[in-house]
């Protein structure tokens, strides 16, 4: 599925977000599979009963990215950022972010990880912000923290506020400012210490829809003026709009992507450009969209036939009907 819009200026932050983060990474060639899953399997026991929550998950996403990764309730996308984020190690398979092996590195590494090279933006805003500091001293604290002082870090606190579009509430504690102003703040508390990697899981799920646009815009200018690779967690499908690539998962495995990206039309004007794959793992699997199942009734057997550039998928009832 493919279409076609104007909207430019999506593109020219992600080219931004690019230079920047080759920049940060000494060379576009360092971009390459910043976060690698690779086979990637979480299992959980509970009374002698097991979940698969991951079951073969694979996700390449590059240095500078801003990603998305939606699916239903229960496919499987908290599992993927809690072992991104550290916080949980996956049953096998590769996870790897930043250079560090998330399945074999020690508890000493694993919390300098968590410290230094990895940002969070959790759901509850009263989860990211302390009640009674102001924003400008929330964004402060982590850099005090790392021991770092003076001028720079006030100044730091202040740029990053007015990068995320809340300078006029530094002033302000949390209960003083509305949903989306808090989440915008925790953004820029998240980045304070100038983390490699951005995760937020569900950083909208309590906003309404303008409030929720405000947050991302404030993701994708964090995203295109540090560089820093962006992975956000939503169930909300309406986000592949606000980000260049949205990958989803289904019972445990990346199942579709949705890419945006801008070409110059006919007309000598830019445009975005939205295109839907479905992802084809290592061993030749893929899923088809239930939409697509639906709409043919596919069940059990298909019957797949090779064509020149294309291969073709038939329910495999039709045969025996005959
Ligand atoms: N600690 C756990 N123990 C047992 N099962 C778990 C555990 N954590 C997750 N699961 C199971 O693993 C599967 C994936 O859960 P996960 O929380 O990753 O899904 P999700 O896509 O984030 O869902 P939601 O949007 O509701 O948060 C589910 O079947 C869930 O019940």
């Amino acid at each position: 599925m493919t279409l076609v819009e104007n909207a430019p200026d999506l593109a020219s932050l992600q080219r931004r977000a690019a230079e920047r983060a080759a920049a940060r990474a000494g060379g576009s060639d360092r971009l390459r599979g910043h976060i690698v899953c690779d086979g990637l399997v979480r299992i959980f026991t509970t009374e002698g009963v097991e979940v698969v929550a991951l079951q073969g998950l694979d996700l390449v996403v590059d240095r500078g990215e801003l990603l998305a990764i939606v699916g239903a309730s229960g496919s499987g996308k908290s599992t993927v950022l809690n072992i991104l984020s550290g916080l949980d190690v996956p049953t096998a398979g590769i996870a790897r972010v930043a250079g560090y092996d998330l399945l074999t590195m020690s508890a000493k590494k694993r919390l300098a990880y968590r410290r230094h090279t990895v940002g969070f933006v959790w759901q509850q805003t009263g989860r990211n912000l302390l009640p009674y500091l102001s924003a400008q001293e929330n964004v402060e604290l982590p850099m005090r923290l790392a021991g770092r002082r003076g001028r720079a870090v006030r100044q730091r606190a202040a740029h990053l506020l007015e990068m995320v579009g809340v300078g006029y509430c530094a002033q302000r504690r949390p209960g003083q400012m509305s949903g989306g102003e808090q989440q915008r703040c925790a953004i820029a508390v998240a980045v304070a210490n100038d983390p490699e990697v951005l995760f937020a899981d569900e950083p909208t799920g309590e906003l309404d829809e303008a409030t929720a646009g405000e947050v991302f815009a404030a993701l994708r200018s964090i995203n295109a003026e540090l560089g820093v690779t962006i992975v956000v967690v939503t169930h909300d499908p309406q986000v592949a709009s606000q980000v260049r690539r949205t990958v989803a998962i289904r019972d445990g495995r990346t199942a579709s992507e949705v890419r945006r990206s801008a070409r110059v039309g006919a007309d000598g004007v830019e445009e975005m450009v939205t295109e839907e794959y479905a992802v084809l793992d290592r061993a030749g699997r893929m899923q088809l969209p239930s939409a697509f199942v639906d709409a043919l009734a596919l069940r059990d057997r298909v019957r797949l036939t090779l064509e020149p550039d294309h291969v073709q998928v038939r329910s495999g009832d039709d045969e025996e009907d005959k």
